[in-house]
């Protein structure tokens, strides 16, 4: 097996990625690189819980999640945005299988902090399914939800999902794909993209508001794949024109977080 890649996508991202996006990820799935995409849907969840009359809450980036809610997020993410994934690098010429993290118990979880509701808290990835997908040179697609031992369904961020399976299948790489060209913070009176960020860092910036949102469990994940030996986690932007490329170039784009200490000053 070649290098192995996790791209996360965004909900932000996932209805507006070119097709040359895509085009890109099956390029590196028939070269020497095994991909796999752990989605979001964020947006989706939350437009279709409004259609119902349902207000979303969030609490540090994360969906405060009821009954009705779990509903609606296995709904959307199995029934609509999985498939959605899964077209689009079918359309590109790939070949991908979508599953949840339900399916072959890949993610299994206990219930997160109560004041959440059924957000789970991931104990463990197995990757039997992920890997016997990747095998069969398909792009496993994987939607962000995950079951406990009595069966019960849990809902889990996206961003945190993905940096458990970047964790658990040891990949050299997490690439997170979001509407925005990197951890931004305003720089005298001008917006930057900040190049690299280690745990330190990161901390300042949430503690002073300047990574708020669903930026934060994003770079939170990104900290915990790198605890868990993933060499090297990215937050790009995926509508800009041959990102990956530029990814698998080894350009520097976008966010690098980086083991604490290890920033490199320009
Ligand atoms: N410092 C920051 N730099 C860039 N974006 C930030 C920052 N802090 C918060 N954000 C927000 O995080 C969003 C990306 O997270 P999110 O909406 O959850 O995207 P995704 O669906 O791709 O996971 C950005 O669109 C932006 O609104
Ligand atoms: C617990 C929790 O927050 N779950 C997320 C799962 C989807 C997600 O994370 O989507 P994005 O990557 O597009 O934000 C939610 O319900 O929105």
């Amino acid at each position: 097996m070649g290098n192995q890649l996790v791209i996360k996508c965004g909900g932000s991202t996932l209805e507006q990625l070119p097709a040359s996006f895509y085009e890109d990820l099956t390029a590196l799935q028939q070269g020497e690189t095994n991909v796999v995409i752990v989605h979001g849907g964020g947006p989706a969840i939350s437009n279709t819980l409004k259609q119902m009359g349902i207000e979303p809450h969030f609490i540090d980036g994360l969906r405060v999640t009821d009954a009705p809610t779990l509903k609606v997020a296995k709904m959307v993410l199995i029934g609509d945005t999985n498939k959605r994934v899964v077209t689009s690098i079918q359309q590109a010429g790939g070949r991908a299988a979508g599953i949840s993290g339900i399916d072959g118990q890949t993610i299994r979880v206990t219930q997160g902090p109560e004041h959440l509701g059924f957000v789970g808290e991931i104990q463990r990835v197995e990757p039997a399914l992920i890997e016997a997908l990747s095998g069969a040179g398909m792009v496993p697609v994987i939607a962000p939800l995950g079951v406990d031992e009595t069966g019960q369904v849990y809902n889990i961020n996206a961003d945190t999902a993905a940096g458990a399976v970047a964790g658990a299948l040891g990949v050299g790489q997490l690439v997170m794909v979001t509407d925005v060209p990197g951890v931004m913070q305003e720089i005298d009176g001008v917006k930057q993209v900040l190049p690299q960020l280690d745990r330190t860092q990161i901390e300042a910036l949430i503690a002073d508001g300047v990574i708020y949102g669903g930026m934060i469990p994003k770079v939170r994940a990104a900290l915990d794949a790198l605890g868990q030996q993933v060499e090297e986690v990215l937050i790009i932007n995926g509508y800009e024109p041959g990102i990956l490329r530029k990814v698998a170039a080894g350009e520097a784009v976008g966010t690098k977080i980086v083991a604490e200490g290890k920033v490199e000053h320009a």
